[in-house]
């Protein structure tokens, strides 16, 4: 098979599809490689390292799409490159389609085959495409909060482990998944108090079972996180239901129940957010304030730390590729109903339930697409 990997072009994103490692597997498989120059170069992976993998170089993206028949990515297609996308090709990458109506509409009109990492699912009912930086954007959420605290950045001034004789700042975690057990675990490090919720009383209970008293959990209702937000320095938004619109947890009127110069870390932002105030920053420009309240919102967290973040991407997605590029990606997804969960567009039809329903459009069933020759 033919596979491309374009340069991500988002802000500040330094990621990589995939690593020469990666590049080496498939072309032993016999496949071949195409890559542009430079599309790893930020993180020391050289155009050199690619070619000795036994990738071919372009310094033009197009050729990629013109040719490629699968296209790695990480974030997803840009406007002009969802433009390029065309039937008969699959796109495989972080899509993020729920909040996401204009992207939904120019992979349906492109005729594309995409599909998602963030729906993937596994036997345990895990989100494994997810996972890798799922973990990375909840360790380093405790570090953007921490720095947003300061009264530099519009923050309250406070030390999240606070010192000898000062009381450590208050966390609360929004959704005790990947994220936010991720994110715990760093602000227990720092030495701060985290109280957790979730809706679900099991993860609670395994969460409980894990941290004993250090960790604070909390059954998610709003009254709860009305009472924890009168005393909370930091909170961590990282909910999720799979595919779907993330929902609300905190309304522009309950801001005023934070104190002032506290901080929101809206992680579910590329889900359209947890906050109702909520809107997607950049790592250029992470912050804003609204009543008094800063919040960080950047959908492509794990692009700041693009070295730890693409080996972490490439370890979870590497056989799903092989598989796709090795089988086809219909006998790939007959073979694996966990990769099939990815699909979410396909020859102009939605197929993800969620990402239809957050649209008001039509869903064409996984089963029937499929079954079909
Ligand atoms: N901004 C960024 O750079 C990144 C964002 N993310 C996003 O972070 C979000 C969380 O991802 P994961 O932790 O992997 O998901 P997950 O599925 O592991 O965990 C989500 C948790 O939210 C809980 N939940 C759902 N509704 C809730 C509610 N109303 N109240 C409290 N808890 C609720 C679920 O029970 C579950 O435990 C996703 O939107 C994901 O796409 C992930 C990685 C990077
Ligand atoms: C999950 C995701 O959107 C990211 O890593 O950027
Ligand atoms: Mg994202």
């Amino acid at each position: 098979m033919f596979i491309g990997v374009p340069r991500e072009i988002k802000n500040h994103e330094y990621r990589v599809g995939l690593t020469p490692g990666g590049v080496k597997e498939l072309v032993l498989d016999g496949h071949q490689v195409l890559v542009e120059c430079g599309a790893g170069a930020a993180i020391g992976l050289t155009d050199a390292d690619y070619a000795a993998a036994g990738a071919q170089m372009t310094a033009n993206p197009q050729d990629i799409y013109a040719n490629a028949e699968l296209i790695i990515k990480v974030k997803e297609p840009l406007p002009h490159e969802c433009a390029q996308l065309k039937a008969g090709q699959v796109i495989f990458t972080y899509l993020h389609l729920a909040p996401d109506l204009a992207q939904t509409q120019a992979l349906i009109a492109s005729g594309c085959t995409a599909i998602a990492y963030e729906t993937v699912t596994d036997q345990k009912g895990g989100l494994p495409l997810l996972a890798p930086m799922s973990e990375v954007a909840g360790r380093m959420a405790i570090q953007a909060g921490a720095h947003c605290l300061e009264k530099a950045q519009g923050g309250r001034g406070i030390l999240l482990g606070g010192v000898p004789g000062v009381l450590p700042a208050r966390v609360l975690v929004l959704g005790g998944g990947v994220v936010g057990v991720n994110a715990a675990r760093m602000a227990m490090g720092f030495g701060a108090q985290v109280t957790l919720v979730d809706t679900s009383l099991t993860r609670l209970k395994e969460l409980d079972m894990l941290y004993g008293p250090s960790l604070k959990t909390l059954y998610s209702t709003v009254d709860n996180i009305e009472r924890e937000l009168v005393h909370t320095d930091l909170v961590i938004g990282a909910v999720l239901i799979v595919g779907a619109a993330a929902p609300k947890l905190i309304t522009r009127a309950q801001l005023a129940l934070l104190p002032k110069g506290a901080v929101l870390v809206d992680v579910a932002i590329d889900q359209g957010g947890c906050f109702e105030t909520s809107r997607l920053t950049t790592h250029q420009e992470p912050t804003y304030e609204v009543d008094g309240i800063v919040h960080y919102c950047v959908a492509n967290m794990p692009g700041a730390v693009a070295s730890t973040a693409t080996f972490a991407l490439i370890n979870a997605t590497l056989p799903f590729i092989k598989a796709l590029a090795n089988l086809g990606w219909k006998a790939a997804m007959r073979e694996n109903a966990h990769l099939a969960q990815g699909l979410s567009v396909h020859l102009g039809q939605v197929i993800c339930p969620a990402v239809a329903e957050s649209h008001g459009l039509a869903h064409t069933p996984l089963a029937s697409v499929l079954a079909s020759d």
